[in-house]
């Protein structure tokens, strides 16, 4: 019986690059490009099926066992301390979590910080280290707006190009974590399916080399 390697792949911003990263090293699935509405996709040839998911629910379905390997950004691991082995560093989706204010206005410390964000787990521990009291605000999504209408003090939220930041008057205070993108695995799965997950991931690794 064909032993099935399943693959959580993030919708969104992540999606292609990460399935790309499969094809290159022979995973391809030629039916993922017929687009639609389908969300999941196999090859027979070669055993392999993907699952579209949302971006935060990756490590959810690898967690569980529903997909042996996935990829997903650090942020959702971080957020979710998901309880899987995490195998590589793809070096794409690279950006990083930072606490952002308004221009030119630093809170004082004296008070309560207001925390806007979608990550309320990452930022309750980087002000647990800091002694700094907190009170979150979670959002999800355009955090940016919160500071400038006074809802919160900072947000803690992505930054990439920082585009969004300049755009809406906001600047970076400090710098929480770096992110990228990374290749997760269940835990079971890497056990009793050891070799072919190992063999997947040396691949990766070398095509990751010769890039770089
Ligand atoms: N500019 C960016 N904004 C957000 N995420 C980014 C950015 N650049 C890279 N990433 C990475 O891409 C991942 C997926 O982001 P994407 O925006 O596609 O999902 P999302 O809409 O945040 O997820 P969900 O719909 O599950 O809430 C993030 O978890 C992060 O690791
Ligand atoms: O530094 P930049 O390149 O501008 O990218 C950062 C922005 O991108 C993300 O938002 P997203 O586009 O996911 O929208 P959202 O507001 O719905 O979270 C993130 O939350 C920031 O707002």
């Amino acid at each position: 019986m064909r032993n099935w390697i399943n693959i959580a792949l993030p919708k969104g911003r992540l999606g292609e690059k990460a399935y790309d990263i499969f094809e290159a090293i022979g995973y391809g699935c030629p039916s993922i490009h017929e687009g639609g509405r389908k969300l999941i996709f196999e090859n027979e040839e070669n055993g392999v099926r993907y699952f579209w998911v949302k971006p935060s629910d990756v490590a959810v379905y690898v967690e569980r066992g529903a997909a042996d390997i996935g990829v997903v950004g650090k942020d959702i691991l971080l957020e979710q301390s998901s309880d899987v082995y995490e195998l590589l560093d793809l070096g794409m989706g690279k950006c990083r979590m930072a606490v952002a204010g308004v221009k030119g206005e630093r809170p004082d410390g004296g008070h309560t910080l207001r925390v806007a964000t979608k990550f309320p787990n990452i930022a309750r521990e980087f002000y647990r280290k800091q002694s700094r009291e907190i009170d979150i605000i979670e959002l999800h999504g355009s955090i940016e707006i919160a500071p400038i209408l006074k809802m919160s003090d900072v947000i803690v939220d992505i930054v990439e190009t920082g585009t969004t930041l300049r755009e809406n008057n906001l600047e970076v205070i400090e710098t929480v974590v770096p992110i990228s993108a990374r290749l997760i695995a269940n835990k079971v799965s890497y056990k009793f399916n050891n070799a072919s997950i190992r063999e997947l991931c040396d691949r990766i690794a070398e095509n990751l080399e010769k890039k770089d």
